[in-house]
């Protein structure tokens, strides 16, 4: 039985469908994320798991117990949100252990798992600091503490990552994500931010306007995404998609490479990044389209040179002009097939 099912849920403003028939599942321990952009409903379905929002219509199951409309108190959820949502009047220990002392577990458990926790999230000096006294990264830490000790079957998190700083974010993944891992806690994470959905979970589930467009591992939405919608959500820069015949052909900056005997482009723009050069070149034989390519080291190129460019054939995407739906299957070991690593020309 998994963890968490959803089936068929929808929640509508008058004409407006925020939650357009939505259907997962959360199988125990694993770690899923709930990507898509600003306004796709993600919020909303997390609030009709909680029991912060009514849905239209669908179901709640967890562990087979239906929650649909449950209040949230009776769910056994543990949440973490974007504000932390600590209490400020409240010592770091007495907010963690807050819904264990509201719900009368033993107060000897109460400061067992305190105990735990802390060592856990590296807390141990800060038990009697109240939340003012802390940074931004401490009081993420209590907030997930307090889940952590709630010892509940499911965890759901807002963008609990969102107001940290670059640095500190980038740590706080990699915690949270171990924490997760060695607690084998199961989570349903809401990000608009792919890099995290990406390095995060076990699972994403991209939504847009509503609806899930694919649900999948981090690999298969990279590697294989259904949808034009899904090839420019993750991926950064996004896949080039450039119209050929009667399709969008697809293909990753970083799938493409110089080479004299590829297709004719020029240079328009490099944007150094570090690490690495993206460039933008225009194909003169694809109707003046651009395209991207991702280049290692700093690479200077002058606007207007020539160049050729190229890719393996089993890099390349191929979807519907209309529906924008994927047409070509996924080559599931492209290395073991000879005639699909062969290189492509476009013109
Ligand atoms: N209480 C409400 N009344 C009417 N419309 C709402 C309400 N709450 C949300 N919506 C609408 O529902 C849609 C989905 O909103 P939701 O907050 O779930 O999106 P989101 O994906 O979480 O966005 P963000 O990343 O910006 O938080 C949006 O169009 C939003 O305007």
């Amino acid at each position: 039985m998994s963890q968490l099912e959803v089936k068929g849920l929808n929640k509508h403003w008058g004409d407006a469908r925020a939650v357009n028939d939505v259907s997962f599942t959360i199988e125990p321990g694993e770690f899923v994320a709930l990507l898509g952009p600003s306004g796709c409903g993600k919020s909303t379905t997390l609030k009709m798991i909680a029991g912060l929002e009514e849905p239209t219509s669908g179901s709640i199951h967890l562990n087979g117990r239906d929650l649909t409309h449950l209040p949230p108190g009776k769910r056994g959820l543990a949440m973490v949100f974007q504000s932390y949502a600590l209490f400020p009047h409240l010592s770091v220990a007495e907010n963690i252990v807050f819904g264990l002392r509201a719900r009368r577990v033993a107060i000897e458990e109460q400061n067992r798992r305190l105990r735990q926790v802390t060592e856990l999230v590296d807390l141990g000096a800060q038990l009697h600091k109240k939340p003012g006294q802390l940074s931004g990264g401490q009081c993420q830490r209590v907030a997930l503490a307090r889940a952590v000790v709630a010892e509940a079957p499911l965890c759901l998190m807002d963008e609990p990552l969102s107001n940290l700083d670059a640095k500190l974010r980038n740590e706080m993944r990699a915690e949270l994500r171990s924490l997760q891992q060695r607690l084998g806690m199961t989570v349903l994470y809401v990000t608009h931010d792919q890099v995290e959905a990406m390095s995060m979970a076990d699972r994403i589930l991209l939504l847009n306007e509503g609806k899930v467009v694919q649900n999948g591992t981090p690999e298969t939405l990279y590697g294989a995404p259904e949808s034009t919608f899904v090839a420019r959500f993750i991926g950064n820069p996004p896949m080039n998609l450039m119209q050929k015949d009667a399709q969008h052909l697809g293909v990753r900056p970083e799938h493409v490479r110089v080479d004299p005997k590829g297709v004719p482009a020029h240079v328009m723009h490099c944007d150094y990044h570090g690490a690495d050069t993206i460039i933008d070149a225009v194909l003169p034989h694809l109707n003046q389209q651009t395209i991207k390519l991702r280049l290692p080291g700093h690479q200077q190129l002058p606007q207007g040179r020539e160049l050729g460019l190229s890719w393996d054939r089993h890099h390349e995407h191929h979807f519907c002009l209309q529906s924008g739906q994927r047409l070509n299957p996924v080559f599931a070991s492209p290395t073991l097939t000879p005639d699909e690593t062969e290189t492509h020309h476009v013109a």
